[in-house]
C-alpha cells in the first residue's frame, strides 16, 4: 500500500508502514532522493525570513542532506545537528529525552558543548523532514535552550496528523495518519 503526495513540485508514492495495530504512517524519507531533497531544502527556505534566524538545527538522521542542502542553497557555513548518542569526539555533551512517533521508548538528543557555545545568543530556525507528535521538535528546542540559543522559527517538509493543526510550525505538506487497511485516520 502506498498514498500519493505531491510536494515541493515533486510526487512521490509512501509507502504505508506499521507504527502500532491501528496507526499506520505514510513514510516521507527523504534521505537518499536527491531531487526531493534538493525541492524541498528550496521551498523550506522560503518558508521563513533569511534574517529571521542565525543558523539552522535538526536533529539527526533523515533531516542530515536536507538541513545540507538548505545550507549550500542559503550559503550559510554552518549547521548544527543533535546526534541521537553521545560520541568520543563530543566534549562534555549537553543531553534531552526524546520521544518519536516512530520509536518506541525513549531516545535522547546530543550536542557537543561546543556546539552549544556557538548556539549560545543566536537565533535558531529548528527544521525536521515530519513533525507528527512533536516529540522530536520539542526535544530540539529543549536542547537549544539549554544551550542557550532562541527559537524564532520551526519548519518542516510534513506536518502529519494533528501537527497540521498547529500555529507554531510552518511546513509545506500536511500528511494524514492511516487506519490498517490504508485508510485515512480521521
Ligand atoms: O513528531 P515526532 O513524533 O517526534 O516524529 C517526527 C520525527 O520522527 C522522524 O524521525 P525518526 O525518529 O524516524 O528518526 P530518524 O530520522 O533518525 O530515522 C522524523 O524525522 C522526525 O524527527
Ligand atoms: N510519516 C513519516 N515518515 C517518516 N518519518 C516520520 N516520522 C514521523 N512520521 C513520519
Amino acid at each position: 500500500m502506498t498514498y500519493p503526495i505531491e510536494v515541493a513540485g515533486l510526487k512521490r508514492e509512501l509507502p504505508i508502514c506499521k507504527v502500532t495495530d491501528d496507526l499506520y504512517i505514510g513514510a516521507f524519507i527523504c534521505f537518499g532522493d536527491a531531487e526531493l531533497t534538493v525541492a524541498c531544502a528550496r521551498e523550506l527556505l522560503k518558508l521563513v525570513p533569511a534574517d529571521s534566524y542565525d543558523y539552522i538545527f535538526t536533529a539527526e538522521a533523515k533531516s542530515i542532506p536536507l538541513i545540507h542542502e538548505m545550507a549550500r542553497q542559503s550559503g550559510a557555513a554552518k549547521y548544527f545537528i543533535a546526534r541521537k548518542g553521545a560520541k568520543a569526539y563530543m566534549p562534555d555533551p549537553i543531553h534531552v529525552e526524546d520521544h518519536s512517533i516512530t520509536t518506541a521508548g525513549t531516545q535522547k538528543l546530543f550536542l557537543g558543548r561546543d556546539d552549544a557555545d556557538l548556539i549560545r545568543g543566536k537565533r535558531i530556525l529548528i527544521m525536521d523532514d515530519v513533525i507528527s507528535t512533536g516529540g522530536s521538535l520539542k526535544a530540539m528546542e529543549a536542547l537549544v535552550q539549554e544551550a542557550g540559543g532562541v527559537v524564532t522559527g520551526k519548519v518542516a517538509v510534513l506536518a502529519e496528523g494533528d501537527a497540521a493543526d498547529r500555529t507554531d510550525i510552518k511546513f509545506l505538506k500536511k500528511l494524514p495518519l492511516f487506519n490498517a487497511d490504508g485508510t485515512v485516520k480521521d
